[in-house]
Order: C-alpha cells, then sequence, then structure tokens
C-alpha cells in the first residue's frame, strides 16, 4: 500500500509521443505500435520519438535518462512539463494529472515546481550575473529586494560569489551554466529538470559541474532528472538511469544493475567497457560467511564498491565482511572479488557452484 510519503515526484504511464500526420492512431492501433522505427516512418509517415514508457521518479533521487542521439530523451523529459504535448499516456506529478492541467496551472508548474535546465542556458546578455538569476523570481512577482537577496543567496551557493555584477559575456562556459543553474535554484522548484546540460562545456570543466550537481544534491536533497548521452556521466550522477533506445526503455536501474545485469545485447554493448569495478558493489559480490569469517576481518558498507574493496583485501590480507547495522551480511574475497572484475555475473556464478 502507498502512502502520501511514497508518492513519486513524476509518475509516467503508458505514456507516447508521436510525430506527424494523424500520430492518434499509431498508440491506439497494435498493429502500427508494434511496427519497428523504420516500418512506421513507411507506413504512416509519423515517428514515434516516445515508445509506451513508464516510470516512477523518486523523491529525492537523481534520474537520469540516458541514449544515443535521436533516442527520444529531450521529447520525454519536455513531455514532463507539456513543452511537449504527449500524444497518450498519463503522466502525474505529486499524483497531479499533468494531462488535465489548464494553462494557468501548467505555467505555476514550470515556474515553481519543475524548472528546466538548458544546454544553451537563454542568459540575457545586457543583464547582470545577479539580475539573470533574479529573472525567474520576476516573472513569478517576487518584489525586487526579496528577489535580489535571493537571487545572491544562490549566486553564492553554486560558486559564483564576487561575480554578481559581470555580464553573461565576462564568463566562461562553465561559470554561465552556473548561472542557468543559479536560475533554476533561485525559484526553489521541487524538481529540477536538467537537458544535457554540460554537453557543450569542455571535459574538465564538466567534471567540475558534474561534481557541483553530486554536491547541491548531497546538501538540499533535490529531486533531479537529468538527460545526457554520456555513459560515464550518467553513472557518476544517477540514482537510477533509463536507457532509451528507439523510443522505449531498455532497462531502468541503478547503475549497478544496468552494468550488473544488462537486460539485453544492446544494453551489454552499451556498457561493456565500464571498469565495473568502479560500479558493482560488495552486495552484489559478496559470498555467505563462515562462523569464523563473520567474527573478524575489515568491515564494509553494502554500498562499499568492488575497487574499494579489493584495497580492504589486500590491505588485511583477509576477507573483508560487508557489514549492516552490525549484522555481518557476507563476506567478498579475492575470488569474489575478481569474478566481478572478470567480468562474471554473480547469476553465472551461482550456476558454476
Ligand atoms: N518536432 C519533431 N518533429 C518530428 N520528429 C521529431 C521532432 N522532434 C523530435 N523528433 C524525432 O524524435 C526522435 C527523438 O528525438 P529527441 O530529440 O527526443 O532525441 P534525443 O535522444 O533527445 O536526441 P539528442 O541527444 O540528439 O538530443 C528523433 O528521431 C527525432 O528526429
Amino acid at each position: 500500500m502507498s502512502t502520501a510519503a511514497e508518492t513519486p515526484v513524476f509518475s509516467v504511464d503508458g505514456l507516447w509521443k508521436v510525430f506527424g500526420p494523424k500520430a492518434d492512431r499509431v498508440p491506439a492501433d497494435p498493429g502500427l505500435a508494434a511496427l519497428p522505427p523504420a516500418g512506421l516512418r513507411a507506413r504512416t509517415g509519423c515517428t514515434a520519438a516516445v515508445r509506451d514508457v513508464s516510470f516512477d521518479v523518486r523523491k529525492g533521487e537523481v534520474f537520469v535518462v540516458m541514449g544515443l542521439s535521436g533516442s527520444g530523451k529531450s521529447t520525454l523529459v519536455r513531455c514532463l512539463t507539456r513543452l511537449i504535448e504527449p500524444t497518450a499516456g498519463t503522466i502525474a506529478i505529486d499524483g497531479e494529472d499533468v494531462r488535465a492541467m489548464d494553462r494557468a496551472r501548467l505555467r505555476e508548474l514550470r515556474r515553481h515546481r519543475a524548472a528546466m535546465v538548458f544546454q544553451h542556458f537563454g542568459l540575457l546578455p545586457h543583464r547582470t550575473v545577479l539580475d539573470n538569476v533574479a529573472y525567474g523570481l520576476e516573472i513569478q512577482g517576487v518584489g525586487r529586494a526579496e528577489r535580489r537577496e535571493r537571487a545572491a543567496a544562490v549566486v553564492a551557493k553554486v560558486g559564483l560569489e564576487g561575480m554578481e555584477r559581470r555580464r553573461p559575456s565576462q564568463l566562461s562556459g562553465g561559470q554561465r551554466q552556473r548561472v542557468g543553474l543559479a536560475r533554476a535554484l533561485a525559484a526553489d522548484p521541487e524538481v529540477l529538470l536538467f537537458d544535457e546540460p554540460f554537453s557543450a562545456l569542455d571535459p574538465l570543466i564538466r567534471r567540475d559541474m558534474q561534481e557541483e550537481v553530486v554536491r547541491l544534491h548531497r546538501e538540499e536533497g533535490r529531486t533531479m532528472v537529468f538527460i545526457t548521452h554520456d555513459l560515464s556521466e550518467s553513472l557518476r550522477l544517477g540514482d537510477r538511469i533509463a536507457l532509451m533506445r528507439d523510443g522505449r526503455v531498455v532497462q531502468l536501474g541503478t547503475p549497478e544493475e544496468i552494468v550488473g545485469s544488462p537486460a539485453d545485447d544492446y544494453v551489454r554493448a552499451f556498457v561493456r567497457d565500464v571498469p565495473r569495478e568502479q560500479v558493482v558493489t560488495v552486495r552484489t559480490a559478496m559470498r555467505p560467511a563462515s562462523a569464523e569469517e563473520a567474527a573478524a576481518g575489515p568491515a564494509l558498507a553494502p554500498t562499499a564498491t568492488v575497487s574499494q574493496a579489493i584495497e580492504a583485501v589486500a590491505r588485511a590480507g583477509a576477507p573483508a565482511r560487508v557489514m549492516d547495522a552490525g549484522r555481518c551480511l557476507g563476506v567478498v574475497d579475492h575470488e569474489s572479488l575478481l569474478a566481478v572484475v572478470a567480468g562474471v555475473t554473480p547469476a553465472a556464478r551461482q550456476e558454476a557452484v
């Protein structure tokens, strides 16, 4: 039974977005709905950018939508606040039907509840950093003194203190992106939607911004939906990842589930080069402990990664215990850790026993 505390921020069910003539008939007709992209285009002239997608975004999580170019990521996330009108399916925010919202309610949704951070952040060139950040609050009708005060606090939060009076042209790409982020944060939305915000940044600055997002998330616990086509970015940021292909979500899971148990050959090929030991946790790698092993040895949290465990086991020269609230859940030793590095899935290991 679900309680109010468990209501997801977004709840999406059977969502379709079809572009093209008479788009409505595609989800409604099982024959058309089942066609592959090229077949659908040839028969109807339509593109199904999002095909029968269902998922929940939980409160406080970083939910990543990942996939190659054209897989439907932007269309899906724009449907959440109806920047793009869905063709079929349901979307709820905090249990409220987004598709039933009138224009005023939608405006409120986009301004106060689900703010978007874009790759091209749309900064106003003739305004200062502070005024750019305060702009969203101005639209909301917040008074001048209050909006400047709130904007200054957010500018400091994203590390731009001292730059309040600069114009966008006097900032680096990374700093501009921080202004865009600050502008979205100033509205204090329940959820932040990021549309590939860092893809135009060079790799070092990109890494900086990823860390910034992780830090903000750790400090505030705000729900975030993050679009990216970059696998390492999604593994670094995501609590859960929805991996898209041709408009469908082909796998939804934690980074560990996606890397450790790819749902099909497509996902397997996608994650082939990921260093598994940096993603797989000891909870997955462990085996049952004997009474003797459970009593002594280095202790690790269940969320420790295999690479952290390798260090602990090498240092102690003995198996490490996976401990949760004082209880030993199992142990990891050389063999179980090496199996992860070698790419042997836990299921395959069990079959081999
Ligand atoms: N307005 C539109 N009209 C027709 N087709 C569209 C429209 N917008 C998107 N599409 C098509 O829908 C599919 C998904 O596009 P979408 O932009 O959502 O993908 P994406 O995964 O975000 O790609 P990228 O990473 O390149 O931004 C693509 O095949 C695209 O060509």
